[in-house]
């Protein structure tokens, strides 16, 4: 190196910044970054700086250690066997089926086990536990053909789990069919197939649920916007489920998923389990309890309704954090309904539901009344029976659930609900009018007559989801009739097989082992076909002519073309229908078609050939008993998300399963005293059992499940409880208070809300006062606007970059060469009408067998299932579960995604909600609401979601 004499400018003295600027380096000595030796000058123009990111040190070190082994040892030899297995199932004692599976029949998955599609020879490397639900286990699953993840449900190996799983691979596969270009915030299927006798159905990739958003925040309510936004789009889906006949049966916040792989944020319904085609109703007990409509809850007949009205509860629940009619037994749920309401269910309703009697008492004449009177309890048959009338009549207490508002009826709930802080004057008025347009939403939503519940397609034109100035209560069009469907779900002839055949749907799903590929830059589905249902001869329904007991399809008639594919599925056959006439039939119109009262399924479609609704407990509301022994053995299994899943009717087996249920909802996030789910039914059976101090996801102030084994009759919970209910021990005692329906009267009570949030409860349960009180604040949290992204949206967003990126398909080989065909709903939406379909042929199904498939005989048509009847024992019980959130995490190469400080915040605590960062959605819409509550940064562990108690 030369050194520098100072005749450049750059000596130290005496140099002028003309010639300090002009200093440049020799040639052959220095030159400045991206400057060319032949040009001899570097223009600073020319400089284009890059940042060179180190790599880890460890990272460099381990990267190539098998090579670098051998190059030490050429006799290193590695394989994958050798190393230790981690395990991902608990228990991962093989007792079952060979030592595959667990105690409770779940197959045993460890890292890196591949489940592989025998047929498609598809591979699905298990990474990691998604969650754990009812009917078994949810991994997330690498796809290498398409770099991908995929969520992959392996059902328990049990009859019963294996038939309802199937009965979701139809309903979803048809919903699919009915959404091809993935508009529509339904789940994608991209695959299913039997390994290890599991049957195993392969989702598009989601992350985290709505019940774990709200619990990011705090169970501070969202954003008004996001509310919006979401309400959007579920109504969306709910559109397509009712426009083709499907029920979901327990739409709540758990089963909403957020996608992250698109933006803008997008949310999509899972779960489809315990779906059912409506008029094909075959539970009596679904819906999670807080989400449960009234017609169910007192064993009415029901339609796609019961989706409308969880839907009005998730709306709500969103907009306030927390549940609104949070009922710790039917009693309770009830109960809250008519106070929050100031209604009581319509005296037709009341007059053929089966359980009226449990919660109603005839004092007068119920006939020759005008409902609408009815409906407001002026003049009504019935009078709810008071608390002690119910333990009179059941023998028990019925369990009371804490009050979380101090507001009972809905208007004041919604108006009082605290402001974001430091919301300005005219933003104000702003949100009073959208909160006044809410409240008008949520009643036609939360509607005690099913009749007059507005339908999807009618919620979607209320101002609050348009946008739309709200001036005045929202009258919905009249639903207009549909082009009709011109295919169905039906059934082959196998009249002794289980529900799904009354629920009218086919065992012999379609060829969704297709491995349908992705076919957008982020999962999308391929269009299925729409073959996926139909029957063989003489089974269609919709058709009267056929009578109850040979019809299971339905939309059918009998001239229609049946059209059979091949058999390619597990065991399952497909036939498709096209049916001729059919198509001059809108089951729609006639569905909506005024339910004559008490005999609303008179005027169904396929009058008389309804299964009647008498079957009680869906599958995913039991585990089946045997070999489950879920009691002890399962320290890492939990109850179920809902309370109403360990809300056991009609069956004493499953009372007793009931008891070992926890709740998966409290079972993770914030320390606090576990619950056990409670039961409307078998409350004192909690009694006597031990359960250890865990973890709760809830403030304390909102204990989702009040009623934990030792806590449910609290002194201080019950005694706060009777302070603050109002009209002493009567459910409904006395006429009820005309509804707030009114225009005036609650654009009156939300344009003079009281000041704040009323303090909450005096009990020692008390919820942090930051989770409560809006003015409590950190200065960091939730502002809305300001520029940083908060945690949960950096991770949104990180976790889209570092996801689902191919556009290839998953198993493209097997593409679903089946064309495609939708319906046509007759409505403003981005249906297309196609009729196209190509069959095939199937062999007719045979019975035999006595177990499920395993992967080889999949294919050979043993339809063992057809030897469990609908009510088969293994329904009664509920398998304990958890749900593991396992939306951040490592990628393939072994990045970390925003697992690692998942991971390191495992330990959730408050403090680390008070972050800088704002919550934003993808789209820039904040998340959080109300800036006094905190967020926190991290999403709470999956850890702190399994430990939170057993029974001795
Ligand atoms: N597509 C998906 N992407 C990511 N996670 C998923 C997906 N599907 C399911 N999960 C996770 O697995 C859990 C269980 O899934 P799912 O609700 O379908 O099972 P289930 O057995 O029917 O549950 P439940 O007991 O509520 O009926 C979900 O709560 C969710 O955490």
């Amino acid at each position: 190196m030369e050194e520098d004499d100072g005749s450049r400018g750059g000596g130290p003295a005496g140099r002028s910044l003309d010639s300090a600027s002009a200093w440049q380096p020799r040639e052959g000595a220095f030159l400045a970054y991206g400057g060319s030796r032949s040009s001899g000058k570097t223009s600073l123009k020319s400089i284009s700086l890059r940042v060179i990111v180190g790599i880890p040190m460890v990272a460099r070190l381990t990267r190539d250690i098998i090579s670098t082994y051998q190059l030490c040892n050429p006799n290193f030899n590695y394989s994958d066997a050798l190393n230790p297995k981690r395990f991902l199932t608990n228990p991962s004692a093989g007792v079952l089926n060979d030592g595959f599976d667990n105690a409770n029949s779940d197959l045993i998955l460890h890292a890196n086990l591949v489940l592989v599609n025998s047929e498609s020879k598809q591979r699905y490397v298990v990474k990691d536990m998604l969650g754990q639900g009812t009917f078994g286990q949810v991994a997330k699953c690498w796809v290498s053909e398409t770099n991908s993840f995929v969520a992959v449900k392996i059902i328990k190996n049990q009859p019963a789990y294996y038939q309802q799983a199937l009965v979701e691979v139809a309903i979803l596969s048809k919903l699919n069919e009915f959404d091809p270009d993935d508009k529509h915030h339904i789940v994608r299927i991209f695959d299913y197939f039997v390994f290890q006798r599991h049957l195993c159905i392969a989702f598009e990739m989601l992350g985290n649920n709505l019940f774990e958003l709200i619990k990011m925040n705090h169970f501070k309510g969202l954003s008004l916007s996001i509310v919006q936004m979401f309400s959007k789009q579920i109504l969306d889906a709910l559109v397509v489920m009712k426009d083709a006949d499907i029920i979901h049966c327990d739409l709540k916040p758990e089963n909403i998923l957020i996608s992250t792989t698109v933006k803008p944020t997008k949310i999509k319904v899972i779960d489809f389990g315990s779906a059912c085609l409506e008029g094909r109703t075959v539970y009596s007990y679904i819906q999670s309890r807080y989400y449960r409509s009234p017609e169910v809850l007192l064993g009415y007949q029901y339609t796609t309704a019961i989706d409308m009205w969880s839907f009005g509860c998730i709306v709500a629940e969103l907009f306030l954090g927390l549940p609104l009619f949070p009922g710790a037994s039917e009693y309770d749920l009830l109960k809250r309904m008519m106070e929050t309401l100031g209604a009581q269910p319509p005296d037709y309703l009341l007059r053929k539901a089966k359980n009226t009697s449990k919660f109603f008492k005839q004092v007068g004449s119920i006939y020759h009344m005008k409902d609408d009177e009815a409906c407001k309890g002026n003049m009504s048959g019935y009078r709810a029976l008071t608390e002690e009338e119910c333990e009179a009549r059941e023998s028990n207490k019925p369990l009371i659930g804490k009050r979380y508002f101090n507001y009972t009826k809905l208007e004041d709930i919604v108006a009082k609900y605290p402001y974001r802080k430091n919301l300005p004057e005219d933003e104000v008025s702003k949100e009073n009018l959208t909160r006044l347009a809410l409240v008008d939403f949520l009643r036609g939503l939360v509607q005690f007559d099913p009749e007059k519940r507005w339908s999807p397609w009618q919620a979607s034109h209320h101002p609050f989801v348009t946008g739309e100035p709200f001036l005045r209560p929202y009258e919905p069009p009249p639903e207009t009739p549909r082009i009709p469907v011109m295919h169905t779900v039906t059934v082959d002839h196998n009249p002794v097989g289980g529900h799904w055949l009354a629920a009218g749907l086919s065992p012999q799903v379609f060829d969704l082992n297709r491995c349908v590929p992705p076919n957008g830059p982020h999962i999308q589905m391929a269009p299925f076909s729409v073959g996926s249902y139909g029957s063989m001869g003489n089974h269609s329904s919709y058709n009267d002519n056929v009578g109850l007991g040979s019809s299971y399809g339905s939309y059918g008639d009998v001239n229609s073309t049946y059209a059979c594919y091949p058999q390619i599925g597990p065991g399952l056959n497909i036939h498709a229908q096209v049916g001729g006439s059919l198509l001059g039939a809108s089951p729609d119109a006639r569905r909506r078609h005024p339910l004559s009262h008490g005999n609303s399924f008179s005027v169904s479609p396929s009058a008389g050939n309804i299964a009647p609704m008498s079957l009680g407990v869906s599958p995913s509301q039991f585990t089946p008993p045997s070999q489950m022994q879920i009691s002890t053995v399962s320290p890492g299994k939990f109850g179920p998300t809902s309370p109403a899943r360990s809300s056991v009717h009609g069956s004493p087996l499953g009372k007793a399963v009931a008891n070992c249920q926890y709740n998966r909802r409290r079972s993770w996030g914030t320390p606090g005293t576990s619950h056990i789910q409670p039961h409307e039914n078998a409350s004192q059976q909690w009694q006597g059992h031990h359960i250890d101090s865990a973890t709760s996801s809830y403030p304390d102030a909102y204990s989702r499940e009040h009623a934990s084994l030792h806590t449910s009759h609290s002194a201080s919970n019950f005694t706060n409880w009777r302070q603050q209910r109002s009209g002493g021990t009567l459910l409904s005692s006395g006429p009820i208070p005309t509804s707030y329906h009114n225009f005036s009267t609650l654009y009156t009570v939300v344009h003079n809300p009281e000041p704040l949030w009323e303090k909450p409860e005096s009990s020692s349960s008390a919820p942090d006062p930051a989770d409560w009180d809006p003015n409590y604040s950190d200065d960091l949290l939730l502002e809305e606007g300001d520029s940083e992204v908060s945690s949960l949206s950096s991770r949104l967003v990180n976790n889209a970059r570092i996801n689902i990126t191919s556009d290839a398909g998953i198993g493209a080989s097997a593409v679903n060469p089946l064309s495609h065909g939708h319906i046509l709903p007759h409505r403003p939406s981005n249906f297309s009408l196609s009729n196209q379909r190509t069959c095939g042929r199937f062999p007719a199904y045979s019975l035999s067998g006595g177990s499920p498939p395993n992967s080889h005989d999949v294919h050979t048509g043993h339809s063992w299932w057809a030897h469990f009847p609908p009510n088969s024992p293994s329904r009664f019980g509920q398998q304990p579960a958890h749900r593991v959130d396992h939306m951040y995490s490592t990628n393939l190469h072994g990045e970390r995604g925003p697992q690692t400080s998942r991971q390191s915040h495992s330990h959730y605590s408050p403090k680390d909600s008070h972050s800088s960062h704002t919550s934003l959605l993808e789209n820039d819409i904040p998340w959080g609401r109300r800036a006094g509550h905190p967020i926190p940064t991290t999403l709470p562990s999956s850890h702190s979601r399994k430990v939170f108690g057993h029974i001795s």
